[in-house]
């Protein structure tokens, strides 16, 4: 089954609600933990535990275990698998972006089922040109996985690059095209994504291009969901995504699990 397919299922199974599991230190801080790998296990584990049996995404971050070294890489391992045992998808969000050679290997280290890290998707950056991402896009077909290419991000900075204007239209306008090249004919839901953040207020690119938008800047650094319905109407599906928002609420699991709830229910509305 596509991961397109799986994501389509598993948004009508339990909602759209994305939540990023992302151990910053002063959230280890507030949990009562060390900013130490075994806080970073308790933390992250704790909330896998809370929050995965509820959400149809979760997206660790992948920097926030990179930080402690090969240590932190095995509890972002655990992370991925707990999340997938407990029925949610994973969705790492590592931002690669290399020269097609490299991109490859980015490609075996995330994509390949055989690798400790695999995922069923993960976020990528197309600014190296969106043909370097070929090889993922390729490694993502033959394991059915998916892959989130960054568009119109959530951070103030991003539209230097992303609105800036080609022959055929803006950077991002661009990507999406690409996008829905690779989506066309796939039912019910292509599996290459589009990742255009919750906080960028309009639009005028088409958000139609029968991929899953992933909306991150929803919660924390804004984002509603009165500007997730303005904004993303038009797209196939939209996973409204959020991180410190929920994770604040810990290590209350009952906190967690009740807001990932209540936020999915309100999201379906
Ligand atoms: O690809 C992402 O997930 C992402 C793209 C983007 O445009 N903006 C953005 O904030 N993110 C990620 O989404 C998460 C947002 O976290 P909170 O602001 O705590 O909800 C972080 O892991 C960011 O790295």
């Amino acid at each position: 089954m596509t991961f397109g397919a799986r994501l389509h299922a598993a948004i009508a199974d339990r909602g759209p609600f994305c939540v990023g599991v992302d151990p910053h230190s002063v959230l280890l801080q507030e949990w009562g933990l060390g900013d130490d790998v075994a806080g970073l296990e308790s933390f992250a584990l704790t909330a896998v535990e809370a929050i995965a049996p509820y959400v149809s995404v979760i997206k660790p971050q992948s920097a926030f275990y990179e930080r402690f070294g090969s240590r932190g890489i095995a509890v972002l391992e655990r992370v991925i698998a707990e999340s997938r045992a407990a029925g949610a998808l994973v969705l790492l969000d590592v931002k690669r972006g290399d020269i097609g050679s490299t991109s490859q290997a980015y490609a075996d280290a995330y994509l390949d089922p055989t690798s400790p890290l695999a995922s069923d998707a993960i976020t990528v950056s197309p600014f190296l040109g969106f043909g370097s991402l070929d090889p993922i896009i390729d490694t993502a077909r033959r394991h059915d996985g998916g892959v989130f290419v960054l568009a119109l991000t959530s951070n103030k900075e991003g539209p230097e690059v992303q609105h800036a204007c080609t022959d055929d239209g803006t950077v991002a306008g661009r990507m999406l095209d690409h996008l829905r090249r690779l989506n066309a004919d796939a039912e019910p839901l292509g599996s290459f994504g589009a990742v255009v953040g919750a906080t960028i207020g309009a639009t005028e690119e088409d958000l139609a291009f029968n991929g899953p938008v992933l909306a991150p800047g929803f919660g924390a650094q804004g984002g509603t969901i009165a500007d997730v319905r303005r904004l993303f109407g038009t797209a196939a599906a939209v996973l409204p995504s959020s991180s410190r928002e929920v994770l604040r609420l810990g290590p209350d699991r009952a906190a967690m699990r009740d807001f990932v709830q209540r936020t999915n229910e309100e999201l379906r509305a």
